[in-house]
């Protein structure tokens, strides 16, 4: 796959000047199904309006495969010269020293930061310094069948609002056939990492110590306090209760359960929301809501989801300007209406609310309403800028197993929580000694 070895710099045939040099670099991303086409669209048009540049996009897998192989390139520098990182890998960029921070580009030629989402600028400003470009941001939503909604006598414009409304309306949206076996769950969610870290936000706590890894480098993840067994003694009840499907950890398989009517509401992210109203067609109507609240904080709020775009050191200024180039473009308000009304992802640029399209597509589809107010309505603070830590990705994972091992009954959720701080924190420590050796 990829990677440098297969980028260089050419000349036309019919001249040597430099005005037509093509400098080809090569873009790494973890984005598949409709989401690849559209970004390849934006990568097409990049090309066809930039005639000196030449964007090279590879499809690397998800967000965990593409930064493993980002881990075996740089160890002979043949990473791309862009790279797609998800959210929780930018201390770990930060720390490798392969990037060159986009603050270098945006210094140089005063490049207006102050139309991005202030949340985003709070999200990947790490030491003052803005490293990575948000691209494709998004925040966790509720999805549910308006449809069913309307059967089971509940209205299908009050999405619930807390965890205590969604036990009660799964009560009501819960089906079974004649022999008992449930047929639609009230509601579901995938063993994904991600969700937990959103509902301590959503609380207002603290996933890691120091300010979240913000204040200093976080040295140990406080999660298994009250607000974490919270979300999994809850998550667990309605389980138990049979009132919540569990369809495991592959994040597609309950949002397929979604789209076969399998069950009436789940959590995903809003950059699915494309992919879902497609999934569904006019099988039934789908409503969209913010994720759903355990206790009244008043700090509480969601983190910013999705990824950014990192320009890497592994060949010279003259192709790092020209990922600087491309990033530009990909932030730009018409492509970011594209990719947002293509996605879900929420524009990360403010100007794109004055387009009048994007007026005209938010009245048409008011689903893509609700990550934007969701995203507008969420305080800054250290809960909802999200945790920095080196091993966040191996974190998330470690989190999984556990919530997985109290829904099979294997552990408390105390237990369960108790015993992945601890082997987080070792994974802390170790992680925090090799830094800069
Ligand atoms: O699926 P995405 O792109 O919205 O990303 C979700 C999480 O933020 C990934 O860490």
């Amino acid at each position: 796959q990829g990677g440098s070895a297969t980028a260089s710099t050419s000349q036309s045939s019919s001249s040597n000047s430099s005005q037509n040099k093509i400098i080809e670099i090569t873009f790494w991303h973890a984005m598949g199904g409709n989401l690849g086409a559209a970004l390849n669209k934006m990568v097409e048009n990049f090309n066809k309006t930039h005639p000196n540049i030449k964007v090279i996009a590879q499809f690397q897998g998800n967000y965990d495969e593409e930064l493993n192989k980002l881990r075996t390139a740089e160890q002979s520098k043949s990473g791309p010269d862009i790279v797609q990182v998800y959210d929780i890998g930018t201390r770990f960029m930060v720390d490798s020293g392969w990037a060159v921070p986009v603050q270098k580009f945006i210094d140089e030629e005063n490049y207006d930061t102050s139309q991005l989402e202030p949340n985003l600028l709070a999200y990947y400003t790490v030491d003052n310094k803005l490293y990575s470009m948000p691209f494709n941001s998004s925040t966790p939503i509720l999805y549910y069948n308006k449809t069913a909604f309307k059967e089971a006598g509940l209205d299908p414009n009050v999405p619930p609002k807390n965890f205590d409304e969604i036990e009660q309306y799964s009560k009501k949206l819960i089906k079974k056939d004649a022999s008992g076996k449930v047929t639609q769950y009230g509601y579901s969610m995938a063993i994904y990492g991600w969700f937990f870290e959103q509902f301590m936000a959503k609380q207002g706590a603290l996933y890691a110590n120091n300010g979240n890894g913000r204040d200093a480098r976080a040295t140990t993840v406080v999660f298994n306090d009250e607000a974490g067994r919270n979300i999994v003694n809850w998550w667990k009840k309605l389980v138990d209760e049979g009132l919540a499907g569990n369809f495991g950890r592959n994040y597609d398989d309950t949002l397929n359960a979604f789209t076969a009517g399998r069950t009436a509401m789940f959590i995903a992210s809003t950059a699915s929301l494309k992919q879902v109203l497609d999934g569904v067609g006019n099988r039934f109507e789908v409503g969209t809501g913010f994720l759903p609240a355990l206790n009244n904080s008043k700090d509480g709020g969601v983190i910013i989801g999705g990824a950014s775009l990192w320009i890497l050191n592994t060949r010279s200024e003259e192709y790092q300007k020209a990922a600087w180039e491309f990033i530009k473009y990909m932030v730009s308000p018409e492509q970011q209406l594209f990719w947002h009304q293509n996605t879900g992802y929420f524009p990360v640029t403010k100007t794109v609310y004055d387009m009048l399209e994007m007026k005209a597509h938010l009245e048409k589809y008011p689903q893509f309403k609700t990550a934007i107010e969701q995203l507008h309505t969420t305080p800054i603070n250290r809960a909802t800028q999200g945790a920095l830590i080196g091993v966040f990705p191996e974190a998330r994972q470690t989190v999984e197993k556990a919530i997985e091992k109290v829904l099979q009954n294997q552990a408390t959720p105390k237990q369960a929580l108790d015993e992945a701080v601890q082997s987080i924190n070792k994974a802390i420590e170790n992680y925090n000694q090799t830094i800069g050796k």
